[in-house]
């Protein structure tokens, strides 16, 4: 499939780590060391995902100093506002400027119950409010075994889509649940297997034009040592980046993946 020029996204969540002060230390530093060597944010668009309760120490930092970094939350709730104790709705995620917002990672799936059909009431949410869900999938090590590597992210998808605003932006993250935070990423070779079967749904439920446009993210064990053969492929269009997007250096050498090339 011919695609269309797509920036490459790098992507950090922090999941329950940095409280607001060490985020506005971790912010602060990181555009210092990306500045420093001169990184073109234009070429590698990256974003931050704190936790809620960093959002608005990141919002007045990147706002005041005028930083090219985009942020946003880790999930957020399907509803808009009213009692539900505990949720964050997607309109105060949007008064904070966020651009992004994660939706459905494995671990809201796997310890909050969070079904495809929730994943597909947060995408309309997210669109809702005028923000680009990154929308997470991933298989097991069970469902690698039983269904083979796509059929599951696959169906997660296709639910998921049935959230999504015609004509509004998405990213989906391709994150192999077994690959998560265990130091054994996938292959460069089953990413792209898998991320390839994504777009080719992308096409098929939201057209050609979507399939082209839409970036998807490879997730799981990305390293600075890993993450160049990742972006080589065709159909993978950056990361979201779990534990080293917490190491200012190896995050830092994350984003500036292109200087790796060669280094293969
Ligand atoms: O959201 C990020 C992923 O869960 C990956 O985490 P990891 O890089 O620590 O494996």
């Amino acid at each position: 499939m011919a695609v269309a020029a797509r920036t490459p996204l790098i992507a950090g969540n922090w999941k329950m780590n940095l409280d607001h002060l060490q985020s506005i230390a971790f912010v602060q530093k990181l555009a210092w060391t990306l500045e420093d060597k001169k990184h073109d944010f234009s070429d590698v668009e990256v974003a931050v995902f704190p936790p809620f309760t960093d959002l608005r120490s990141v919002q007045t930092l990147v706002a005041g100093d005028k930083l090219p970094l985009k942020f946003g939350g880790q999930d957020l709730s399907a509803h808009d506002a009213g009692a539900y104790t505990g949720e964050i709705s997607g309109a105060f995620l949007a008064a904070l400027d966020s651009a992004y917002v994660i939706i459905g990672h494995s671990e809201r799936r796997q310890y909050h119950g969070e079904t495809d059909e929730l994943v597909a009431a947060k995408v309309a949410a997210a669109h809702r409010h005028g923000i680009v869900p990154i929308i997470c999938v991933g298989e097991t090590a069970e469902d690698l075994e039983q269904h083979g590597p796509s059929a599951v992210p696959v169906a997660q998808l296709r639910t998921a889509l049935e959230g999504v605003v015609a004509g509004k932006e998405i990213v989906v993250a391709y994150e192999p649940v077994w690959a998560i935070g265990s130091g054994q990423a996938a292959t460069s070779a089953q990413a792209q297997q898998v991320c390839e079967a994504l777009r080719a749904l992308i096409a098929e439920v939201l057209g050609d034009d979507a399939a082209a446009a839409t970036r998807i993210l490879y997730g799981g064990s990305v390293k600075a040592n890993n993450i160049a053969g990742f972006l080589k492929e065709p159909d993978v269009d950056g990361a979201l980046v779990g534990g080293a997007s917490l190491q200012l250096e190896e995050f830092a050498s994350i984003v500036r993946f292109k200087s790796h090339v060669g280094t293969l």
